[in-house]
């Protein structure tokens, strides 16, 4: 699951500079950061519509779109996947045994 991130990552690196014409990334990247926010927060509203039918093969679709687009998101800023991973297990390293067992709870 790593490497599909990975890669997908390196293939968005790639295309940021490419011809808006031929890639959905560059056509997206040269629109500006505010645009690409926009489709983000438009595919977090999709997979919630999704999540809240209950209509599983959309979540994974929706929740598809949302993470490539946050993947588009953090590599404008200079960002990646890597970096939400960091937080992540940062946070995790942080929390103690109560902390979890509560949010499990939930
Ligand atoms: N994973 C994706 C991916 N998921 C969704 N999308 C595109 O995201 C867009 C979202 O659809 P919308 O209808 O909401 O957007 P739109 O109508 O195109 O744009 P708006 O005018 O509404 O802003 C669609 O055009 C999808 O094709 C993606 N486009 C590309 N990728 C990956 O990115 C790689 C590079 O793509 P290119 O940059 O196109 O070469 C591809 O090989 C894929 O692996």
């Amino acid at each position: 699951m790593a490497d599909t991130f990975n890669a997908l990552e390196a293939v968005i690196r790639e295309r940021r500079s490419g011809d808006p014409s031929a890639s959905y990334v560059a056509k997206l990247t040269a629109r500006g950061r505010a645009k690409i926010a926009q489709k983000l927060g438009e595919e977090a509203v999709e997979t919630v519509i999704a999540a809240i039918e209950d209509d599983k093969p959309g979540i994974v679709s929706e929740a598809a779109d949302l993470v490539f687009h946050l993947a588009v998101l953090l590599a404008d800023a200079g960002l990646s996947l890597d970096d939400v991973r960091a937080e992540l297990a940062r946070r995790e390293g942080v929390s103690g045994i109560d902390e979890k067992a509560s949010r499990h709870a939930d």
